[in-house]
């Protein structure tokens, strides 16, 4: 699904990726992991299309980052990205005009599920309540890679396995997952693999049942690793 070859990246002198060669299979959910600073937004971005300036081979289903790769590929942006004054009517709306692979009436089942406030403009929202969302309007495009960064910070510890489960279940559906988060303790049932990246080089790139056979559980294995 996606394929890395000798991807680098520098912001000035400053390497931030170093070297990165990954091949990720189709339709499985990999955790991106690692601690601050360690390259996983900026290797999201260039995923993304949203940094151009890098080195090496990148390529999303034999495309290389571009207009075909963005059709196929959902990603939530920042919080930044919405327009604050919409409400989550609008928000979907905006979607739908937007992305023609958006499921309106996935999003307004997801909308009530989530009791997401109808009446609220997004700038009122609660930052879990905003999260959730942009969550949603994510998940409902049918896509076949989905690209999570961060996605669970102020989310309740409840509605984070709701969410995760939600996520999973997109999986089945024959996508692919990317998601990076620190709450490993939280995704570690979630995951079908687990890439550890610590200052812009790929440590570990493992099955999570592998890692867990031999460590005992992911947040062993990343504290081991990345000790
Ligand atoms: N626009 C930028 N200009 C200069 N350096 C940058 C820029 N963006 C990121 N960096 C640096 O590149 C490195 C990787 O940053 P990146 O944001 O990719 O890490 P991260 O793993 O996502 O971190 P976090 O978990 O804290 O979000 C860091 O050292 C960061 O300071």
């Amino acid at each position: 699904m996606i394929s890395i070859e000798n991807l680098s990246k520098f912001y000035g002198h400053h390497v931030a990726l170093n070297g990165v060669h990954l091949q990720i299979p189709n339709a499985q959910t990999i955790g991106l992991l690692g601690p601050n600073g360690a390259g996983k937004t900026t290797l999201i971005k260039i995923l993304t299309g949203m940094l151009k300036n890098y080195q090496g081979q990148v390529r999303i289903d034999n495309y290389p980052i571009g207009i075909e790769t963005k059709k196929i590929t959902a990603y939530l942006p920042d919080q930044d990205c919405y327009p604050q004054s919409y409400k989550a009517l609008q928000m979907l709306q905006l979607y739908k005009d937007f992305f023609s692979d958006f499921d309106h009436q996935k999003a307004l089942e997801l909308l009530d599920r989530f009791q997401i406030p109808l009446k609220q403009p997004f700038k009122a929202l609660s930052k879990g309540t905003k999260e959730k969302l942009q969550l949603l309007l994510t998940l409902s495009r049918r896509a076949r890679l989905f690209i999570f960064d961060e996605p669970l910070g102020g989310v309740d510890p409840i509605a984070r396995q709701e969410i995760l489960d939600l996520i999973i279940a997109e999986c089945q559906d024959n996508a692919t997952i990317l998601l990076s988060t620190h709450l490993v303790l939280d995704v570690q049932d979630h995951l079908d693999w687990a890439i550890f990246i610590k200052q812009g080089k790929i440590i570990a790139f493992d099955r999570v049942a592998t890692l867990k056979g031999e460590y005992g559980s992911l947040e062993r294995a990343y504290k081991e690793y990345l000790k």
